[in-house]
């Protein structure tokens, strides 16, 4: 991976969250991290989406902490690196979001 993480700046944060607030990530309260619940019709989809973020994630070197049951994908993203949001986490929320559109 090129560079290092480095935590996003107010500025920064102030001009990238917004789209993915207005897709239904949260940030999470007590951890620098951002948090999102899907749901798919049914677990083929769900681990079907779940196996296109998890190539995706290990080509950008940069994995989801989550958790899955039947149809319910929960997804935390956070860089352990900077121990906190940095710009990777937004890019793999960018790529979550393409994938689950094309899934439901
Ligand atoms: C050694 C390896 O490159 C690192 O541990 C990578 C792997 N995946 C990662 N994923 C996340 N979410 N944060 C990291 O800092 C991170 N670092």
């Amino acid at each position: 991976m090129a560079g290092k993480a480095h935590r996003l700046s107010t500025e920064e944060r102030d001009q990238l969250l917004p789209n993915l607030r207005a897709v239904g990530w949260n940030e999470l309260e007590g951890r620098d991290a951002i948090f999102k619940q899907f749901h798919f019709k049914d677990f083929n989809r769900a681990f079907g989406f779940m196996t296109r973020v998890a190539l995706q994630a290990e080509k950008l070197d940069h994995h989801p902490e989550w958790f899955n049951v039947y149809n319910k994908v929960h997804i935390t993203l956070s860089t352990h690196e900077c121990a906190g949001l940095s710009e990777r986490d937004i890019n793999l929320a960018s790529f979550i979001e393409q994938v689950a559109v094309s899934m439901t």
